[in-house]
């Protein structure tokens, strides 16, 4: 089937805006022609006058809760909510139940995914069995069925030794090691970070170096074998100094953040509403200035939502008890875009790119860029008008968010993959 989209705006390669014609077939983008060149009609026309049209977001940390918590969200629903937010290629988490620790449970989320029929879904597997940190997985198995890495993410792998085996093995079949950066010995049950929420609320503080450490000691078992190891949520300035000086030294390092540790500092948190609770944790304002160069400087090479669904009944258990995360594809871009872009802090065309080209880059992927011969996974965002974030109206089942009531811009109007329109405002 032939798809023509005309009048797009598209980023030209200094930054700038162009209108351009796309003409798709049969899931490609077969051309991209200037406003002056005419295009004929294909068998379906989508007028994108005023729209931005860029390459579906890529986000490469979500939580889709299936098999295990369908309460939560489901395969189905977390795709929808994916292309709701723009998103045409996510890489999922392997802390379900059971965990994404077998070929047999790296299929079914496969299936599962072709089923729904909205969003590529690559499926991670996990690094030890039940994500217990006891025993490895068999990576060969897992890699043959469809994982794309290996990782524990939800928990972090707390032996050393654990995960220089497994970067071994990983490195030996050019895998990536994606981790969770946590070491347990400093983090006793505590549900938000050190620092001035904490004392006023007599609660329990997670401290920084919880997570650099892991970074500190995973960035030298890379560099002793060689392994692309990738860092999850970065959230503190501890990571990202190891991260920067790991990167100019050589080491294959790569790393990720969360819209929400560039947009909050434990000191916004309002209330003990458990929608700001998640892992890792709001932290300083030193620590989200330092995330923000990082992400500017190329430090940290793409965001990610790590969208992480639970039930209101769960968030309603307080912030000691709730669990943690919160939900991410249905607000990141016009949360940059508003935050970052329209700002004035950031460029259009960079956060563009740490959102599909930087991603497709890290993990090898063929999607993320306007070219043709590229599959035509496509979003047509509105930047002007403005709504406020509403939950209610999320495709996710998940409803946990700090940001409710955010007035916004940069709101995705229409995803496309492979050329066919899994989303649409209307
Ligand atoms: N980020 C979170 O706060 N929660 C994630 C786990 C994780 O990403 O570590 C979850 O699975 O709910
Ligand atoms: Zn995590
Ligand atoms: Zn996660």
């Amino acid at each position: 089937m032939n798809v023509i989209i005309k009048n797009a705006s598209v980023l030209n390669t200094d930054g700038g805006l162009e209108r351009k014609h796309i003409k798709i077939e049969n899931g490609v983008i077969s051309a991209i022609l200037n406003e002056s060149e005419s295009a004929a009609e294909g068998s379906e026309t989508i007028d994108a006058a005023g729209k931005l049209l860029v390459p579906g977001f890529i986000d490469m940390h979500v939580h889709l809760r299936e098999p295990g918590f369908e309460h939560k969200e489901t395969i189905e629903t977390g795709s929808r909510s994916a292309a709701k937010g723009g998103y045409t290629t996510i890489a999922c988490m392997p802390n379900t139940k059971p965990v994404t620790d077998s070929p047999e449970i790296v299929q079914f989320v496969k299936d599962k995914a072709l089923e729904a029929g909205l969003v590529k879904v690559l499926p991670y597997a996990a690094i030890t069995k039940g994500q217990q940190g006891q025993e490895l997985t068999d990576f060969a198995a897992l890699k043959e069925a469809g994982a794309i890495g290996f990782t524990d993410d939800g928990v972090g792998v707390q032996t050393a030794q654990m995960m220089k085996d497994a970067m071994s093995i990983a490195a030996s079949m050019d895998m990536p090691v994606i981790a969770h950066c946590e070491d347990n010995s400093l983090v006793v049950g505590a549900p938000v970070a050190e620092g001035s929420f904490a004392r006023k609320h007599g609660l329990k503080g997670i401290p920084n170096e919880s997570e650099a450490i892991h970074v500190g000691r995973d960035i030298l078992l890379a560099e002793a074998t060689g392994v692309h190891y990738h860092v999850c949520h970065v959230s503190t300035e501890q990571s990202v100094r190891l991260i920067r000086q790991a990167k100019e030294i050589g080491i294959r390092v790569t790393a990720e953040v969360c819209p929400h540790h560039l947009l909050l500092s434990e000191e916004d948190i309002p209330s003990l509403d458990a929608n700001w609770k998640m892992n890792p944790p709001l932290r300083s304002r030193r620590d989200v200035d330092a995330c923000i160069e990082a992400l500017l400087d190329g430090t940290i090479d793409i965001i990610v939502t790590d969208h992480a669904p639970h039930s209101a009944e769960e968030k309603a258990k307080g912030m000691q008890l709730a669990p943690f995360g919160i939900v991410g594809f249905e607000t990141a871009f016009p949360l940059m875009y508003t935050k970052f872009v329209a700002a004035g802090k950031m460029d259009l065309s960079l956060l563009v790119k740490r959102m599909t080209s930087d991603p497709a880059r890290v993990f090898g992927l063929s999607t993320g860029v306007l070219e043709p011969g590229a599959p035509a996974d496509l979003t047509l965002i509105d930047l002007e008008t403005e709504k406020e974030v509403d939950p209610n109206n999320f495709a996710s089942k998940g409803r946990n968010t700090p940001f409710t009531g955010w007035k916004l811009k940069g709101w995705p109007v229409m995803t496309l993959t492979d050329g066919r329109v899994v989303w649409s405002e209307e």
